[in-house]
């Protein structure tokens, strides 16, 4: 993944591998002390004689519990930090695609997919470091006090930590409830999780809830089945790796003669358990590797970190723009939504665009402002080192508002804007009673306020600072038509010399525009004065 494992992170996720094998050292020296200890205290020996071991037994216990706290902290610290960076490079890659809404089962996988990062690091990649490191030490160390005892240990890891893993990976990866079916009917589940949510009310208007239910409760209990099909697996391959370390510790207590015979089987069983849940880890590993791949795509997309101060502020001074043949292809589309357009936008020009209903009246505005994917021509005219929102915005078909204040609905998180410029804004989209309520939240999309309310915070939020050219895509909608007008003839008096390209479906507005431009099928038809 790009960038993602920096030397910083690669440093610190060796800290904490360090540490975790320190904490399993203490428990491996904690249990053999311990097993000395009392097979030695069965002699009845002097206290003195056991006093060496008890102090130890002490050290390690405490040093077992001291090192896991430390290393649980570094762990987490490290991964916390790659899912912080990968989380951001992921939502800036779905910016980046221009999925203006991604669906609920991009966004639960973008979600899901990120915590399985989390999973590959702390449950499989330090722990098969770690099972790495004290299995070849205590092969070597019980091999050095019974060499047959080591050989028993080295069969029962590769059994339990390397032979268990790849049966539990591959039956994991294949058959019904492999990774991939469970993801694709996870995947199914959150989106029509999602549409349940949002399309509720219009669900239950029109009958349609029970029949909406039955099918999203289908689909779950087709996911609840996979799941369980699969964990019987995972639980079957992580029994039997379970089941060695005893067999182990078993074979070394046979096999080794006299009083080391104890000490050498529950070191045995010590170290085998460092690996039994490697077999767990890697029936999850077809679906955290899916998971990191679709991330990986998914944060390839995202732009890389400039480090520069964001531009809060809309551009200063007055801006034209040209449109030279732009055509206008969606991914999705199948015709060309706008088709060789050609508008001259001077300075301060005043232009209204109407057409039927999907002529691409939206898209047009989405071409100048630069949200539309431009596939032919081109818009001359943006100033160096401009962004393309600072130059147009206002409005869009599709703006939404967010689940929280009137205030943070007008800046989106800006800087610098008083309550007194706030209120203005209001004042001048018709809003002006919500000058003194700035604090209000105003619900999911807008949802505690009117149709009408709503679209005057798109517009006061487009008001607030505009840009030079101000788009505003039916700003009136939901209005009644003395409200309209009024609220119309404010927001122009607002918008005082910049450009406006408005689209209307209100007769009554034409005479405010200086041009009016017809779009039909994706081609300016007809423009007139
Ligand atoms: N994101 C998109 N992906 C694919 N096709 C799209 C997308 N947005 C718009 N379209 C298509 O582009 C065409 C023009 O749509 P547009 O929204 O610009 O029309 P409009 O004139 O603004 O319509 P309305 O008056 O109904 O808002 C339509 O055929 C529409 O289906």
């Amino acid at each position: 993944m790009r960038g993602l494992l920096t030397p910083g992170v690669v440093a610190r996720l060796l800290f904490a591998g360090l540490l975790a094998v320190l904490t399993e050292a203490a428990g491996v020296g904690l249990v053999g002390t311990a097993t000395w200890m009392i097979v030695r205290a069965a002699d009845q020996p002097p206290l003195a004689a056991l006093a060496v071991a008890i102090a130890a037994v002490r050290a390690f216990a405490l040093l077992k519990g001291g090192i896991r706290y430390a290393e649980r902290l570094a762990g987490h610290d490290v991964v916390l930090r790659v899912l912080a960076d990968l989380r951001a490079r992921a939502f800036a890659g779905l910016t980046a695609r221009g999925d203006a809404a991604p669906g609920g089962d991009a966004l639960s996988r973008v979600v899901s997919d990120v915590d399985a990062v989390q999973d590959l690091l702390l449950r499989a990649v330090l722990p098969a470091g770690v099972a790495a490191v004290v299995g070849l030490a205590a092969v070597a160390g019980v091999g050095a006090a019974d060499p047959r005892a080591g050989a028993v240990l080295a069969g029962g890891l590769l059994i339990a930590g390397v032979l268990l893993p790849a049966l539990g990976n591959v039956l994991a990866r294949t058959g019904p409830a492999s990774a991939a079916a469970i993801a694709r009917t996870r995947g199914e589940v959150a989106q029509s999780t999602v549409d349940l949510a949002h399309g509720a009310a219009e669900l239950i208007a029109f009958g349609a809830m029970p029949a909406a239910l039955a099918e999203a409760s289908a689909r779950s209990r087709r996911l609840a089945r996979l799941e369980a099909r699969s964990a019987a697996v995972s639980g079957l391959v992580t029994g039997a790796a379970a089941l060695v370390p005893a067999g182990v510790a078993l074979a070394v207590a046979v096999l080794v003669q006299g009083s080391a015979a104890p000490v050498l089987a529950l070191v045995a069983l010590t170290v085998g358990e460092v690996v039994v849940p490697l077999a767990a880890a890697a029936a999850r590993q077809g679906e955290v590797r899916a998971a990191v791949g679709r991330i990986r795509e998914i944060a390839a997309d995202a732009p890389e970190p400039s480090g520069a101060q964001p531009v809060q502020r809309a551009w200063a001074g007055a801006v034209p723009l040209r449109l030279h043949g732009v055509t206008v292809r969606y991914p999705h589309g199948g015709r060309a939504a706008l088709d060789g357009v050609d508008l001259d936008l001077p300075a301060g020009r005043r232009v209204a665009v109407v057409g039927a209903s999907g002529a691409g009246k939206s898209t047009l505005l989405d071409a100048i402002a630069g949200r539309a994917p431009v596939t032919g021509g081109r818009v001359d005219g943006l100033p160096e080192g401009a962004e393309p929102w600072q130059v147009a915005g206002g409005v869009f078909a599709d703006a939404h508002v967010f689940h929280d204040t009137v205030r943070e609905n007008l800046t989106l998180g800006r800087d610098g804007f008083g309550d007194d410029e706030l209120g203005a804004a209001l004042e001048a989209a018709g809003l002006g009673e919500y000058a003194g309520r700035l604090d209000d939240i105003v619900g999911e999309d807008g949802g505690r306020l009117s149709g009408g309310q709503r679209q005057r915070l798109l517009l006061a939020r487009a008001l607030l600072d505009p840009p030079p050219i101000l788009l505003l895509d039916e700003p009136t909608e939901g209005l009644d038509p003395a409200a309209a007008d009024a609220v119309l003839a404010t927001a122009l008096r607002a918008a005082g010399e910049r450009t406006v390209v408005m689209v209307t479906h209100r007769q009554a507005d034409l005479k405010l525009f200086d041009e009016v431009v017809t779009v039909d099928d994706g081609r300016l038809t007809a423009t007139g004065g």
